[in-house]
């Protein structure tokens, strides 16, 4: 039996961010200041403190000016919306990422919407939702770029393939649909109502597993020779050894005997979401300053 590939998603995400880190230099000698990011940490949740410690570290070394704003759980609505009025008229800013979840007692859909869709590097607001779904220029979320990135790295024009996404949510599943849509390819969504998952997804050349449930994908489940992108980041401890460990939503081990390809967990599609996160502030700092898009990017 053949064994399928693993994509480096940590190698592709070191590459774009040396390219972006190239696009930064050039904005920086084109207008005498460096793009910046503003990241907002809402509550303590350790998961969320170590991505946005590592997206700050990433983004200073991409040459941008990182700025990082950590708020008690016990913040309200209007505090966190008065802060992001701020950003949106700070011109040092050129992308706000607000961390989600949000504590229970705040609106995210009422949060997202305040920050300036110019400034939503998420890609989350309907305004650039909006125009991803109409086919217009817009700021795309970072871990369904990522993932056709990668997807295009391996396989070239996706035109006329089955795609899968498993997962419906507005960050990952909706927007991944669009993507591979925009691509050509011919796309189902599946969620936690689709009946018979497994058939639907032996049906695809491309499979996007983003639920959120440690190896739920079996290996069996997928036709032989498809590509899987595995965007799940389940916290799980091992039954070996009884240390701590993150696995995707796909079952990898299994999987590998029936792909033609398959990214890792972890080193695959996380890393990408923060190269991705970066290339997507080039891009807003170049358009509020009236240079257009970045090249090869
Ligand atoms: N690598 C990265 O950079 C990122 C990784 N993630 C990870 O990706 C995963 C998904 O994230 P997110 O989209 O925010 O998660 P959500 O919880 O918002 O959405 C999960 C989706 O999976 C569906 N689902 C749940 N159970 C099943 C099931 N048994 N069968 C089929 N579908 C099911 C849900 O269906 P329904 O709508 O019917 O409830 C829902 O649409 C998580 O593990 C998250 O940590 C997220 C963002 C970035
Ligand atoms: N507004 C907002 N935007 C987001 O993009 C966003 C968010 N909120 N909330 C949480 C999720 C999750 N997310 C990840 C980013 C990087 C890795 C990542 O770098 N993972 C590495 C290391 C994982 C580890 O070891 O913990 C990997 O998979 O190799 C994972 C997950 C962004 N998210
Ligand atoms: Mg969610």
């Amino acid at each position: 039996m053949t064994i399928g590939k693993l994509i480096d998603g940590k190698a592709f995400a070191a590459t774009l961010r040396d390219k972006v880190g190239e696009g930064v230099a050039g904005f920086v000698e084109a207008t005498g200041r460096k793009p910046g990011l503003a990241v907002v940490l809402v509550g303590e949740d350790p998961a969320s403190s170590v991505y946005v410690r590592s997206k700050g570290k990433m983004t200073v070394a991409a040459g941008m000016e990182s700025f990082e704003f950590k708020r008690p759980d016990s913040i309200g609505e209007e505090d966190l919306l008065d802060l992001i009025e701020e950003l949106n008229h700070d011109d040092r800013v050129d992308g706000i990422l607000v961390q989600l979840p949000l504590p229970g007692h705040i609106d995210e859909a009422a949060v997202i919407g305040a920050i300036d869709p110019a400034k939503d590097v998420d890609g989350f607001h309907v305004v650039n939702s909006g125009k991803l779904a109409t086919g217009q220029e817009a700021l795309v979320p970072c871990t369904p770029l990522g993932c056709i990135m990668l997807l295009k790295d391996e396989l070239g024009d996706l035109s006329g393939l089955e795609a899968v996404v498993v997962g419906r949510s507005n960050i990952v599943g909706k927007p991944m649909a669009a993507l591979l849509l925009a691509e050509s390819c011919t796309v189902t969504i599946a969620h936690s109502r689709t009946r018979d998952l497994a058939s639907v997804v032996h049906r695809a050349d491309i499979v996007v597993a983003a639920v959120g449930r440690a190896e739920m994908v079996k290996g069996e489940w997928i036709k032989p020779g498809a590509t899987v992108i595995d965007v799940g980041i389940n916290r799980v401890t091992d039954t070996e050894d009884g240390k701590a460990r993150i696995v995707g939503d796909v079952a990898t081990a299994e999987a590998l005997a029936h792909v033609r390809a398959i990214t890792p967990v972890p080193g695959g599609v996380g890393p990408m979401t923060i190269a991705v996160l970066l290339r997507n502030t080039l891009v807003a700092a170049h358009a509020r300053a009236g240079l257009g898009k970045p090249e090869g990017l």
